[in-house]
């Protein structure tokens, strides 16, 4: 299968080591996205940068005012030295201003990007892939993932740069007014180098580790939301919130090892420049004392080294963002590298068709001629991508041949491959052997949208939108028009109720269509299924989990949606089988009868003891 997707989900690798991996790296991938807004990023660092020298030039007045109009005791001088200050301050604050209105608005469009990036993605990759990751290791991609990654575009990209030339312009002051008081603040500059490296390896790991097990809460909390309902009603809350609070407990646990972290290496940047700090205003007032050092010197370096505190002790935190925008940069990307499926490209066939002259197995439907109408399996083999390899296929040269017009009922015991085999049709899974022919067609060769074109589907669960009752039924055809959506209503036998709805087919149904019972929101996802006119359709068990009445309702729906298509119907119960001409019954992964109803009852004691409700496998 070409559009099998390889990479396990991170739920899987929380507790194990995490890869070491380059933050450089990791980020240097935003660039696409950034990339448009470069200019804007550009001007705003050298803004940023501009304000932050602004801010260095303070001490050098004050050297000025302090040796020049303080030690002349000259007021007029004071003043306008005060000025000066007032102006560069002002100036300062301006200028980190406009570098907040220059990004502000080009960082939420990169961040709506790349969110957009992420769901157009999603909606392509195979379903392969989405049996694979928990949704909410994806919801948190493209929401907390991409937040990080917006404030580190804002923040530490800016001010990573800004301070590194701050300090290093400061540096260049402090030894131009003197070397040997520069020598002595700047010695912990070495060790904090080397203990930010090993923060940065640290927190890296302990950022991924929390945003990993965030993802896995967002998915928890997501899973109770929606089953609410089966939470409440097995009174399962407690061991729900006991689960949840195990997760909460891990995350709290990883944000305390963040945290730790953040405050030695916080404790190291800030000490170390302090103690500097003071080695050097004790050398200074010596080197004052001894005649050697005007005082206004000494206070323009002690200013630049204070001016020089923030830039300094800023950086620990900024190494934090840029270690979690990191995180959250390779989590976006480990999704956006699963291989998308081309929905418009044709596919391959994954074997040659078997000859049509072969011995067919025991009970396997006879070869249909090549050219025939109707929908034709012939020789087809499946297997998970993530079966485990010394397990055989779950489908094995199924052969089967339903003629247009006619509705075959699938029936087998449970986990026996009968959903698998009706979702190889709509191409949502491509068959490992053999191939799949629609109407004289080769399944393989029609891109997904063809194949999608000709076949709808109705699902065991039948999923609703939050959107009205119309626009969850014209979801099965986006050209439909008013006329197509009254016609599948009343085939599905949905009118009625929709009608009644207090805005009619107007309705938001909620999320989930959860407003609507069973009947009625399986009588709306069988409307769907009917309104684009599909030339195939496939139903997975249309009437399970219904009342008596509620299946009478529904199954008068269906013969009328079934006589005007060939259909496939995975079927567990008599009263779904009726609905079909023939039934194939799915043994050992391989088709094992085909018949009536009534013969195979009489003929095939697995049947029978199937549809007895008496078999092990039975629902
Ligand atoms: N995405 C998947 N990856 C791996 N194995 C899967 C996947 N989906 C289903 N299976 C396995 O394939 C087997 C057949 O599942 P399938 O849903 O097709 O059975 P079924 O006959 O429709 O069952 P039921 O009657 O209970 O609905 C099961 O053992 C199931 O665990």
């Amino acid at each position: 299968m070409a559009d099998t997707a390889q990479t396990s989900p991170p739920t899987d690798r929380t507790d194990l080591p995490q890869p070491q991996h380059s933050a450089v790296r990791s980020l240097l991938r935003l660039w696409p996205f950034a990339r448009p807004v470069r200019a804007r990023l550009l001007i705003a660092a050298c803004v940023a940068v501009l304000a932050s020298c602004v801010s260095l030039v303070i001490p050098l007045v004050l050297k000025w005012l302090v040796d020049g109009p303080v030690a002349a005791r000259d007021p007029g001088g004071v003043w306008l030295g005060g000025a000066y200050l007032l102006l560069l301050g002002v100036t300062e604050a301006l200028l980190f201003g406009l570098r907040r209105r220059l990004v502000a608005r080009p960082l939420a469009r990169v961040e709506a990007a790349m969110r957009e990036a992420l769901y157009r993605h999603l909606q392509r990759l195979p379903v392969s892939f989405h049996d694979r990751w928990p949704s909410g290791q994806l919801l948190s991609r493209g929401t907390t993932d991409l937040q990080l990654v917006r404030l580190f575009l804002a923040f530490p990209l800016t001010f990573l740069l800004v301070n590194a030339t701050t300090i290093l312009v400061g540096a260049v002051l402090l030894l131009a007014q003197r070397w040997s008081l520069g020598l002595v603040l700047l010695a912990p500059v070495l060790p904090l180098m080397v203990l930010c490296s090993v923060f940065e390896a640290k927190y890296g790991r302990a950022a991924r580790r929390t945003q990993d097990q965030l993802g896995d809460l967002t998915t928890v909390v997501e899973e109770s939301v929606l089953g609410i309902r089966i939470i409440k009603g097995f009174g399962r809350h407690r061991s729900q919130a006991r689960a949840f609070r195990q997760l909460t407990h891990a995350l709290r646990t990883s944000e305390l090892r963040k945290a730790r972290l953040l405050a030695w290496i916080l404790g190291f940047i800030t000490t170390l420049p302090e103690i500097a700090i003071g080695a050097g205003l004790v050398l200074g007032t010596l080197q004052v004392t001894e005649g050697v050092l005007s005082p206004g010197t000494l206070v323009a370096f002690l200013s630049t080294a204070l001016a020089l505190r923030w830039p300094v002790e800023s950086i620990g935190f900024l190494l934090a963002m840029a270690n979690e925008a990191a995180s959250a940069t390779d989590r976006y990307f480990e999704v956006m590298d699963e291989p998308a499926v081309d929905e418009t490209a044709a596919g391959t066939a994954a074997t040659a068709a078997p000859p049509p002259d072969r011995t067919t197995a025991a009970g396997q439907d006879t070869p249909a001629a090549p050219g025939t109408g109707g929908l034709v399996f012939s020789g087809v083999a499946f297997r998970y991508p993530d079966a485990p390899p010394d397990t055989p296929p779950l489908l094995q040269d199924i052969t089967l041949h339903i003629r247009p017009g006619e509705t075959m009922a699938l029936v087998g015991a449970t986990g026996s491959g009968k959903t698998t085999l009706t979702a190889l049709v709509p191409r949502l899974y491509d068959p490992t052997a053999g191939r799949i022919v629609l109407d004289g067609r080769d399944l393989a060769t029609l891109s997904r949208d063809e194949a999608r074109a000709l076949v709808a589907v109705a699902f065991e669960e039948p999923t609703l939108f939050s959107a009205t009752a119309a626009e969850n039924v014209l979801m099965g055809d986006e050209d439909a028009q008013d006329d197509d959506l009254r016609r599948a209503l009343a085939v599905a036998q949905a009118e009625g109720f929709v009608d009644a709805l207090p805005d009619g087919s107007a309705t938001q149904v909620g999320e989930q269509g959860l407003s609507l019972s069973g009947g009625q929101r399986q009588r709306l996802a069988l409307a769907r299924a009917v309104v684009g006119r599909p030339r195939f359709l496939i139903l997975d068990d249309p009437l399970s989990a219904l009342d008596v009445h509620t299946e009478a309702l529904v199954e008068a729906a269906l013969r009328r949606v079934l006589s005007t298509t060939t259909a496939l119907v995975v079927a567990h119960r008599p009263s779904t089988v009726l609905l079909a001409d023939r039934v194939a019954l799915l043994s050992g992964g391989r088709i094992a009868a085909v018949g009536t109803h009534h013969q195979l009852l009489r003929d095939n004691r697995e049947y029978a003891t199937l549809m007895s409700g008496e078999g092990e496998g039975a629902r």
